[in-house]
């Protein structure tokens, strides 16, 4: 499975952390990340990231164009509900594509950790059913 990880300044320890303790799921998956969070998460985890540009340089339209591409099967999104972003705008679509494609999201630390243990007992396999050679022909929830 695809999954790509980010963070917003103040909860990039955090995903660190999350990232430390499953790291024995993570490692049986392929992993993309924004610039920042993908360059800590790789530095203090070992873990091999695939990283984007940083989220306020496009990082989070790269990761929604693989969600469009139906290239994305998981997203754990910590942002900050705290903080403005210069780049709300891209935030919002990024979410968005999530609901579009109907592609599992965690937003914080708690949701996380379930879509995780999912994705580790295999509750996420029905990805694997739009990961078909047809998938272009697929608009999911529509
Ligand atoms: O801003 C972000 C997501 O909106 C995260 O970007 P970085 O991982 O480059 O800090």
């Amino acid at each position: 499975m695809k999954v790509a990880l980010i963070a917003h300044d103040r909860k990039k320890d955090l995903m660190i952390r999350l990232c430390t303790a499953y790291q024995p799921v993570l490692e049986g998956h392929e992993l993309f990340a924004t610039g920042t969070t993908g360059l800590r998460v790789s530095e203090a985890t070992g873990l091999e990231v695939h990283r984007f540009k940083s989220g306020p340089l496009g990082g989070d339209q790269q990761i929604g164009a693989m969600i469009s591409q139906n290239e994305m099967d998981l997203v754990i999104f910590l942002r900050d509900p705290l903080a403005a972003m210069p780049h709300e705008p891209d935030v919002t679509a990024l979410i968005r594509l999530c609901d579009v494609y109907e592609i599992p999201l965690a937003t914080n630390i708690g949701t996380a950790e379930v879509l995780l243990r999912g994705l580790d007992s295999g509750y996420l396999d029905w990805r694997h059913f739009y990961n078909t050679d047809e998938k272009d022909e697929l608009t999911p929830g529509y």
